[in-house]
């Protein structure tokens, strides 16, 4: 067995391809759309994953995007969608610059989260474990400034 892809419901659809396409520069690998079901499936993949042969193979995310606008509670039984990063601090000021909150700040330099559109949460890490080189985040880390 081989895990495929993990599905999340988005609200707004273009504002769900902004955070994670622009933003954390997920790639489409693949769409669905059904005009008897109304809605759209995209398929996105890490980028690294992406530039791999195979990326339909690698682990997915899903987007359902239902065209009838639909309520989804929160539901407190899904987690977090984990992605590696090269350098979390560039990651994050380069998603702070572009509005994103980061959540939870890559204390030590290893871990970040922050929230998509819809509320999921997505945990960063840093790729490796070489702490990522020092930069103005580590300097307001020690000075306690955020
Ligand atoms: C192709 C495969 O990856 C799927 O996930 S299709 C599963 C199917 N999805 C839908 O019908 C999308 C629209 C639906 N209104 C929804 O919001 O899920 C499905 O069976 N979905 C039910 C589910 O619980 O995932
Ligand atoms: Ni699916």
């Amino acid at each position: 067995m081989r895990f495929l892809h993990t599905m999340v419901r988005v609200k707004d659809l273009h504002a769900s391809l902004h955070f994670y396409c622009d933003l954390l520069r997920l790639k489409e690998v693949k769409r669905y759309e059904s005009e008897q079901g109304k809605f759209s499936l995209i398929y996105l993949a890490a980028p690294d994953d992406a530039e791999q042969s195979k990326a339909t193979e690698s682990p997915l995310l899903e987007l359902t995007y239902n065209w009838d606008t639909e309520d989804y509670d929160d539901g407190r039984n899904f987690g977090h969608l984990a992605y590696e990063v090269t350098n979390i601090y560039d990651t994050c000021t380069f998603l702070q610059d572009n509005g994103i909150t980061i959540n939870r700040p890559p204390r030590d330099g290893h871990m970040a989260f922050i929230r998509s559109p819809d509320g999921i949460s997505i945990e960063l890490l840093q790729k490796g474990d070489a702490l990522a080189p020092r930069s103005p985040w580590q300097e307001m880390e020690n000075t306690g400034t955020w």
